[in-house]
């Protein structure tokens, strides 16, 4: 499933509309398609208020009053604006409305429409779209307002009323939805960390919009079960351990083994072949038996912190550095000698991030891919900005520092978002609150080692891994445990799962 901008979606409904030769049919499509989602929420008892405003979006509100009114349910409309607003295409529809019977609530001075929208069961929420400039204008506002103040539900057509589609805005009064019905694709906002909440609940409807315009308009997409189904590489019959990858994870100090253990263990339960874990020589001790299909192999460290020296880079299929590895400026060296040395993939994760910092001049000289795993925190010094500025405009940060260093970013959050060197984005929607936990990074790094030494693209084996590790986390509450309870631990044992679930058992 594609994501777009309010510029791509307009692209592309104006294709559909002119070239196509769909016409005004796209809003009738369109209201129909939401007519079809409510009418499948509403009782037949339910009082329907269908709230409309100026522009495509009331034009698609008077569809779905239709439609709803045709169906024999109770429904008005609230026109939030006069007909001389309206746009040509949008009085159309109205007039279609008014044929049929249907029937107003008057927006006038003396507030009975205040009540209307508090005694309707379902507000459904067609005054805005994706039209939206600024701040909604004063007359609206107090639309937004009572819908918010007194609706008992509220379904959203295509974005809730005064969310802005894009990212980097942060000035907005907003209707915030019990669900949203989106028409055709995703916005940008339906995965910010600021705006994602007013969508509530939501899916997509399509409308009929020829599929190749989005290939060939949105940079960005979903990365969901049936892109894993379909990429995962399957296992065939005469594989060999080597077969599966050649790892190594160097990581961990004296002060901070668990995490290190918990990549390890990851890596393979998601299928890697062989994992060597490079680390010190009590780190090794101590959890050596954790896991005993890794193999371990001791480096240089000073007073437990890791230091530079020789390092078991050769035959390597991909390397991940930085799990638990600290901060002391001599394991900057280390961290400067694989970025220099391992002529594979290399995943930088948690305490690498940190000493890369003062190091990005060494991305560019790689022939090699790097993929860098970083939380909004790390990733918001990386690029040295604020972290709420970077939360807003998420997308575009991780786009312009993956393309300036020709790097692969999968910058965690709520809604992961996995970025290209050439600037292809795909979001990550699987995953819950119970990864907020320590130890959850650690075990993506794992799974992100594994993927990366599968036949299948790199792009893809990111996309993949953070499907695998959001999904394992939601088949693991599913199955019993809490947000409250779930362990970066369960997150490793519940892989099984999730290659049960959607790959062929057999293969997997
Ligand atoms: N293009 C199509 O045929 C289809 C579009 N779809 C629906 O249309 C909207 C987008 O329509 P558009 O007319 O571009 O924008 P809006 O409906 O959001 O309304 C714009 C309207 O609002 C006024 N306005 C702009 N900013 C503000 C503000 N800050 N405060 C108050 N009013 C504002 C502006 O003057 C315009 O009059 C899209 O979301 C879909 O719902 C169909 O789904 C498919 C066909
Ligand atoms: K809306």
């Amino acid at each position: 499933m594609f994501i777009v901008t309010a510029k791509e979606m307009y692209d592309i409904d104006h294709c559909t509309m002119q070239k196509i030769g769909f016409g005004k049919l796209l809003m009738e499509n369109a209201g129909r398609e939401v007519a079809r989602k409510i009418s499948q929420r509403a009782r037949v008892t339910d009082k329907l208020l269908v709230v409309v405003g100026p522009g495509n979006n009331g034009g698609d509100g008077f569809v779905v009053a239709r439609t709803l009114l045709n169906e024999q349910f109770d429904v008005k409309v609230l026109q939030a604006v006069p007909d001389e607003k309206l746009s040509e295409q949008v009085q159309f529809y109205k007039n279609l409305y008014h044929a049929c019977g249907g029937e107003y609530v008057a927006f006038d001075g003396d507030g009975a429409w205040k009540k209307a929208i508090a005694e309707a069961d379902i507000v459904v929420d067609a005054l805005l779209g994706i039209g939206i400039k600024g701040a909604v204008r004063k007359g609206l506002d107090a639309v937004v307002t009572c819908i918010n103040e007194r609706a008992k539900k509220v379904l959203a057509v295509d974005i809730p009323s005064g969310l802005p589609a894009d990212e980097g805005l942060t000035d907005f009064t907003a209707v915030k939805a019990d669900e949203t019905i989106i028409i055709a694709a995703p916005k940008i906002s339906t995965f910010l960390p600021h705006t994602a909440g007013y969508y509530g609940k939501w899916e997509v409807v399509s409308i009929g919009h020829p599929a190749k315009l989005f290939a060939k308009s949105a940079t960005r997409f979903i990365a969901d079960s049936n892109y894993f189904q379909r990429t995962m590489p399957k296992r065939n019959l005469d594989a060999h351990k080597g077969s599966h990858g050649k790892g190594l994870v160097i990581g961990g100090s004296d002060h901070m083994p668990g995490s290190f253990a918990m990549t390890l263990r990851a890596a393979l339960r998601a299928g890697a072949g062989l994992i060597t874990a490079a680390s010190t020589e009590k780190v090794i001790d101590g959890i050596a038996n954790l896991t005993p299909e890794a193999m371990y192999q001791t480096i240089a460290s000073n007073d437990g912190w890791l230091t530079t020296g020789d390092l078991p880079l050769d035959g390597k299929d991909a390397v991940a550095i930085g799990i638990g590895m600290g901060r002391h400026a001599d394991t900057a060296k280390l961290l400067q000698k694989a970025v220099n040395a391992s002529a594979c993939p290399l995943i930088i994760d948690g305490d690498g991030l940190y000493h890369l910092q003062n190091n990005l001049h060494l991305l560019k000289q790689r022939k090699h891919p790097t993929i860098l795993t970083p939380h909004m925190g790390e990733m918001a010094r990386l690029l040295q900005v604020d972290i709420s500025e970077l939360a807003i405009k998420p997308f575009h940060y991780a786009k312009v520092f993956a393309e300036k260093y020709n790097v692969y970013i999968v910058l965690k959050g709520r809604f992961t978002i996995i970025t290209a060197p050439d600037g292809r984005q795909a979001v990550n929607t699987t995953g819950n609150q119970g990864l907020a936990k320590g130890g959850s990074g650690d075990v993506l790094t794992g799974i992100v080692l594994s993927m990366v030494m599968q036949p299948q693209s790199i792009f893809q084996a990111l996309c993949n891994a953070c499907f695998v590790h959001g999904m394992s986390a939601d088949l693991q509450i599913a199955s019993g445990h809490t947000y409250y309870d779930l362990l970066a631990t369960d997150v490793i044992e519940g892989i099984a799962g999730v290659y049960r679930h959607f790959l062929d058992p057999k293969n997997s």
